[in-house]
């Protein structure tokens, strides 16, 4: 569904992205792992059309959307939900749902999806009137995502969603994903929270320096000592 062939790029003069290749089915999880600074959340800002590309293709339903511009990406079905908080905090939640649409020109639709949505996320419909920055961390996630679904999606960017949540809460999100999942929606993600997060994807990637190191399904990942060495805390013996 989306493909990133030989994709550099980067901010400036500096180039991030050296080479970063991969494909991605439709209606999956993967989740992108990889040290601090490899470049996880550039390659969203290339595909979302935020970034300065050199060279490389990035295709979407084989598509050429290289270089397209957020507005472009966003008609096309990519939604990007980026790392952090990105509620309006003194806004209702319904009117930070409401934002979610703001580009769209049938606000009928808007309305209609927004019920829609509040019925798939009980908790928001039930705090509807509150505003945003009352809601817990994992709540205010869950609008973002929430929001992010209001023009049907095909494809979501997910940077980061565990972030500053307990483990609990952070196992509510990914449920939440898993559902959107299910329902088709296919999603990307980045994660520095490598086992959970590869535990509940189907695939996952290893990113390094702006270069796919690695691409499996995410169980075999799981098990993959290089992986457990680097990123989830395990140890290789050593051979010598
Ligand atoms: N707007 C920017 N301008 C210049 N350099 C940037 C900008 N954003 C990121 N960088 C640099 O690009 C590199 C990759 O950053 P990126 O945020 O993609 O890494 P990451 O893999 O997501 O890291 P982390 O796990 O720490 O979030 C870093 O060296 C960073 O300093």
């Amino acid at each position: 569904m989306l493909e990133l062939r030989d994709v550099t790029g980067g901010y400036g003069r500096i180039t991030i992205l050296n080479g970063t290749s991969f494909t991605i089915p439709k209606a999956s999880i993967t989740t992108i792992i990889g040290p601090n600074g490899a470049g996880k959340s550039t390659v969203f800002k290339a595909i979302f059309g935020l970034l300065s590309i050199h060279s490389g293709q990035i295709l979407l339903d084989g598509e050429d959307v290289t270089r397209r511009t957020p507005a472009e990406m966003i008609a096309r079905g990519v939604t990007y939900v980026p790392q952090g908080r990105n509620v309006v905090p003194q806004l209702s939640v319904y009117h930070n749902l409401e934002l979610g649409g703001i580009t769209s020109r049938d606000q009928a639709r808007v309305k209609r999806r927004i019920e829609e949505v509040m019925d798939q996320f009980q908790i928001l419909r039930e705090f509807k009137d509150r505003k945003a920055i009352e809601l817990s961390g994992g709540q205010q996630k869950q609008l973002e995502v929430a929001r992010a679904l209001l023009l049907d999606p095909k494809l979501m960017l997910i940077d980061e969603p565990s972030i500053g949540l307990s483990p609990n809460i952070v196992q509510e999100v990914f449920q939440t994903l898993i559902r959107l999942r299910d329902l088709g929606v296919t999603i990307l993600m980045v994660e520095q929270n490598a086992k959970a997060a590869l535990a509940m994807s189907d695939y996952g990637i290893v990113l390094e320096l702006g270069q796919t190191r690695m691409h499996d399904r995410a169980d075999k990942l799981l098990k993959d000592p290089r992986v457990g060495q680097l990123f989830l805390g395990g140890h290789v013996e050593e051979t010598v």
